[in-house]
């Protein structure tokens, strides 16, 4: 991430709970003469986990810090929680939350000192409906790091550290989270916590989620929405299925009937499966459906990109899929 270098005059309204978290309309930046983002358009309502993917230097980090009102955009219009980023003031920002790559300052703090400094900042910022800052006691539980609270950061493991990271992006309990690439250097348990953790925001705290990884099974696993960013658009906007259903329209059944074994492919397994089901019951097993995943969706997408046909992959996706 870079520093910033947005904002000229700032602003501050009553935040207002928005219908839409992210507006983004006909996005565009130009870097020299370099055109990066050519006309991006999504929108993200509360609670919704999105996943934005991409090839190396598709735009991803750009439009990010262009959401968190880090950098100015070319044009398009940009509204977050009711405001556009480039303007916006204190009492929006301590709404927003940011999960960076690791935070390297502060190495001689302790874990507990250094969240219950950075929480003083959001209390003016408290409503009743959201208690601001978190209860540290609280935060450290949640994040996995109440035994090692006394603990000076220079102390910390990479993937504590890790931990750290994403407790001091949720301290304010944002309305809106952006995570960059979240559980590099996550341990598989790690991992495992950390989703249950998004999951846990998005559900319980109506928290909406922007993250960008190139870890495809961890899209796959955290997002409600993939969005994928190539040629300066996006070219896909939907649920993992939406998007694998896409690419490759037919899935492939395979079962078991009297110890023979079965398949067959269908672009309406629900059903194919319900009719097997009703005309032999019981005498089915080793039942699977297999769609195609993430990763086919991506190579596609991807690839349909870098041969030029990225146009006409939008205008699929865009049709098929919203
Ligand atoms: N400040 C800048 N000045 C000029 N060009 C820039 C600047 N920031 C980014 N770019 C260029 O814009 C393009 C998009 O960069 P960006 O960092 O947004 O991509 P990304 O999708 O986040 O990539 P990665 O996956 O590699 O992190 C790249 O070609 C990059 O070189």
């Amino acid at each position: 991430m870079t520093t910033p270098e947005a904002s000229a005059a700032t602003h501050d309204v009553e935040q207002q709970p928005a219908e839409t978290v992210i507006e983004v309309r006909d996005l565009r930046m130009r870097y020299g003469s370099t055109d990066v983002l050519k006309g991006v358009d999504f929108s993200a309502h509360p609670g919704e986990v999105l996943c934005l993917l991409g090839p190396n230097g598709a735009g991803k980090t750009t439009t990010v810090e262009i959401l968190e009102g880090f950098r100015l955009r070319s044009g398009g219009e940009v509204t977050v929680l009711g405001t556009d980023p480039a303007t916006a003031g204190e009492a929006w920002r301590a709404q927003v939350g940011l999960v960076l790559q690791s935070w390297r300052d502060h190495a001689k703090w302790k874990v507990r000192e250094l969240l219950a400094y950075l929480g003083v900042f959001y209390a003016p910022h408290s409503t009743p409906d959201r208690p601001r800052p978190y209860d540290t006691g609280e935060l450290l539980e949640r994040v996995g790091l109440t035994e090692h609270a006394n603990k000076r950061i220079s102390a910390l493991s990479g993937g504590q550290r890790r931990r750290l990271d994403v407790a001091i992006g949720i301290v304010g309990r944002p309305r809106l989270l952006f995570l960059d690439e979240p559980t590099a250097g996550f341990d598989p348990e790690a991992r495992r916590d950390f989703h249950e953790l998004v999951h846990n925001l998005a559900a319980a705290e109506d928290t909406t989620i922007l993250l960008t990884t190139h870890d495809l099974d961890e899209a796959e696993k955290l997002a409600d929405r993939i969005l994928i960013l190539a040629g300066g658009r996006i070219v896909a906007d939907g649920s993992a299925e939406q998007l694998a259903a896409e690419v490759a329209r037919e899935s492939e059944v395979h079962w078991r009937h009297n110890g023979e074994r079965h398949s067959h492919a269908t672009v309406e397994s629900t059903e194919f499966v319900r009719q097997l089901f009703e005309r032999h019951g019981s005498e089915i097993t080793d039942l699977e459906v297999r769609r195609a995943s993430l990763e086919d969706v991506y190579l596609t997408m991807v690839h349909r990109h870098e041969t030029g046909q990225v146009d006409a992959a939008a205008d699929e996706f865009t049709r098929g899929v919203r």
